[in-house]
């Protein structure tokens, strides 16, 4: 048990007087030792004497040895071995015991005086600890008074202490830093600085000049038997409403129609298919009412049309006025009014449409007008193109970071690679303490370091990549596009199958600016838009967009962009620089490949087969097609009866499903009576 100092002391104290003690009984009894020896050495001395003087005169007082001793006692030499026997035995056996136990009392005390001396070393050790300790406290103390000596001299001469103490801080680290970067080599930059000084966005001229001036979209013949057409199909059916007027657009026209007092716009909506049939036409549109005006817009397709070109919104005022920081050219809106949007407010955007409607041309145009703005350090691009045959063409932009990504599963671990680029510029946008790229890039330009480039991730069919890993696509998606807006990371995401396996709640929920081009059923249109519409669009460019933070849809024609002009392009940008690949794909952890389980795939797999020739056979049998009653009759859960459904709509043996009406079945049991077997 340890003791406090001050006990510690005074037993110190006790000890060292009993150990003086004790050397002072030990010296004690040495020298009683030592007497001893020399008093028996002195008798026999003294007997000696007696012995040599024979001639010795007897005083009155002497006494002869013979009267003290039995004269036989004595022998020839005249010696009493009686007495000397008595000298030799008694005496050194008295000294020899009294030294052993003086020695055994010495034995003991020894060992005290070492267990002593043991605790004594402990205490030492002890107090030269404290001591050290007391030592450092004490330099403490001095520095932190003379910290607040400078201060309060500081505070006297009217500064700031808090300023000099923060230089104080800040050289420490420098310094520190400047040690560290001495033991540390500097590591390798991933991308080689290269001077962009002369580097030139592409002109113009690069792409094909407008024909639009040389065709009539719709003659005033044509419009006027439009107009009368429609007017006479809405009297027809007594509905009091009247065609107001008319607004022609590059691919559509749109007939405004006014309502009579207490019509509901419902009635006029209700003769959508017989207004078709009066225009002799499929694709029409109607907007009951049309956003903030009094009118309800039924679009129709003009009889001709001329692909607009992108040149045409490059030289626009609207383009070329705009502040946006990521402008993206979209196209024009039925007025023919440029809309360019900014896929940093966007902050993602979900594409989907039927095969042939225009999605890869419009991803085109994205591109293009991302390279028209900006040069190769302001914009990083990924190209995921598991068709192999839409982003080809740009496959030497200098901006690229990774080769065009062909396969589905190389491109799974991309999307994981920018979750981990993502998460490593949180932490630059921390050690720079601003909130985000705007902030940063803010910074950069006053302090003069590099600005950071947006990244710009374009995936041209998600399906590919939902069926090779659903899980890991799904979730690096989800999260890039949750939380990649704040360091200037955006997606852009096209798919032909906007089924619920490709577009899922996750996907839907974190995409929420949405564009949908021609699809083949209202159910898709729901499924992009979450309302109908897409399916009457006109197909070739013509598509409905949701823009950020404005509810409602606004129906845009996209630019034609033929190939020969994104060669003209590239070539013109890849000639002053070639792209660069810094994505390292061996950072990034495998791709896991059971994704799969919940998939389209997952239909097509042995158990599912089996299930879905039952729910064939269960449709077929019943003549009923929904899918509670598929989860009823299967067992099964309402996800995979959603599937089965879904499947069995894509094989045309059910309708797609129409409101409240239930679906069409087109099936008979005779049909699927192999799935017996
Ligand atoms: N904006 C447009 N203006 C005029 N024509 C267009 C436009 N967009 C597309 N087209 C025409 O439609 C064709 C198909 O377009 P695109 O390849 O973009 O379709 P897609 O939706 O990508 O099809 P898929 O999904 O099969 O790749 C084009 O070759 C072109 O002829």
């Amino acid at each position: 048990m340890a003791l406090p100092f001050s006990r510690k002391k005074s037993s110190l104290r006790l000890m060292k007087a009993g150990i003086s003690r004790l050397v002072d009984t030990i010296e004690a009894m040495k020298e009683s030792v030592a007497g001893a020896d020399e008093e028996e050495e002195e008798i026999e001395y003294e007997w000696v004497e007696y012995e040599v003087d024979d001639n010795h005169v007897l005083e009155d007082d002497e006494v002869l040895a013979e009267d003290l001793v039995d004269s036989d006692e004595i022998d020839e030499d005249g010696a009493d071995q009686t007495f000397e026997e008595d000298e030799d035995d008694a005496l050194p056996d008295t000294i020899a015991s009294e030294a052993e136990k003086e020695q055994a009392v010495m034995a003991a005390e020894a060992a005290e005086l070492a267990t002593w001396r043991t605790e004594l070393d402990a205490l030492l050790k002890d107090r030269e600890e404290r001591s050290a300790y007391f030592k450092t406290y004490l330099s403490d103390s001095e520095a932190r008074f003379q910290r607040m000596l400078a201060n309060t001299r500081a505070q006297l001469a009217g500064e700031d202490p808090r300023s000099r103490e923060i230089a104080e801080e800040a050289a420490k680290v420098a310094a520190e830093d400047a040690l560290a970067a001495e033991a540390a080599p500097e590591p390798e930059p991933i991308v080689q600085p290269v001077d962009l000084s002369e580097y030139q966005v592409p002109t113009i001229e690069l792409l094909d000049k407008p024909n639009i001036s040389s065709v009539t979209l719709v003659t005033p013949e044509a419009l006027e038997a439009q107009k009368n057409a429609l007017q006479d199909a809405i009297d027809s059916f007594a509905v009091d409403a009247h065609v107001y007027d008319a607004l022609i657009g590059p691919r559509i026209t749109q007939f405004r129609v006014q309502p009579g007092m207490g019509v509901r716009v419902e009635s006029i909506v209700a003769l959508q298919k017989n207004i078709a049939l009066a225009l002799a036409t499929t694709n029409i549109r109607m907007q009951a009412p049309i956003p903030g005006e009094p009118f309800v817009g039924i679009e129709i397709g003009n009889s001709n049309s001329v692909p607009i070109a992108l040149r045409t919104l490059l030289q626009s005022k609207a383009w070329r006025d705009c502040d946006y920081e990521i402008p993206l050219i979209m196209g024009l809106d039925i007025q023919g009014k440029p809309i360019i949007t900014d896929l940093a407010k966007a902050p993602h955007l979900l594409i989907a449409g039927a095969t042939g409607s225009g999605k890869s041309v419009c991803m085109s145009t994205l591109i293009l007008s991302m390279l028209y703005k900006f040069k190769p350090d302001e914009l990083e691009l990924v190209l995921i193109d598991p068709k192999r045959v839409e982003f080809g063409l740009f496959r030497q932009v200098p901006h690229l970071i990774h080769s065009v990504v062909a396969d589905a599963k190389p491109a799974v671990q991309v999307l994981k690679w920018v979750v981990a680029e993502m998460e490593r510029r949180y932490e630059v946008l921390a050690e720079k303490q601003v909130r985000n790229i705007a902030g940063y890039n803010e910074k950069a330009a006053a302090e003069g370091f590099k600005k950071m480039p947006f990244t710009v991730v374009i995936i041209d069919e998600l399906a590919d990549l939902m069926m090779t890993s659903k899980g890991d696509a799904e979730g690096a998606l989800a999260r890039i596009a949750q939380l990649s807006r704040a360091v200037g990371i955006h997606t852009i995401v096209a798919t032909q199958r906007p089924s619920v396996n490709v577009i899922t709640g996750i996907i839907k929920a974190n995409f929420p600016t949405r564009i949908a081009f021609q699809v083949s059923s209202n159910v898709d249109s729901r499924t992009i838009l979450d309302c109908k519409g897409a399916e009457s669009l006109l197909g070739r460019g013509d598509f409905l967009f949701n823009p950020p933070g404005i509810a409602r849809l606004i129906r845009i024609q996209s630019p034609m962009v033929e190939d020969h002009e994104i060669i003209q392009v590239v070539e013109h940008i890849s000639g002053q620089r070639l792209p660069e690949f810094r994505v390292d794909l061996s950072t990034v952890a495998p791709v896991d490949q059971g994704g799969t389980q919940m998939g389209i795939e997952s239909i097509e797999g042995e158990d599912d087969e089996a299930l879905l020739k039952k729910a064939m056979l269960t449709v077929a049998e019943s003549q009923k097609a929904s899918t509670s009653f598929l989860q009823r009759r299967l067992r099964i859960g309402y996800n995979r009866a959603a599937l089965l459904m879904e499947e069995l709509e894509d094989r045309m043996h059910v309708g797609p499903q129409n409101g409240s009406t239930p679906r069409e079945v087109f099936i008979t049991p005779e049909e699927v009576e192999w799935c017996k077997k």
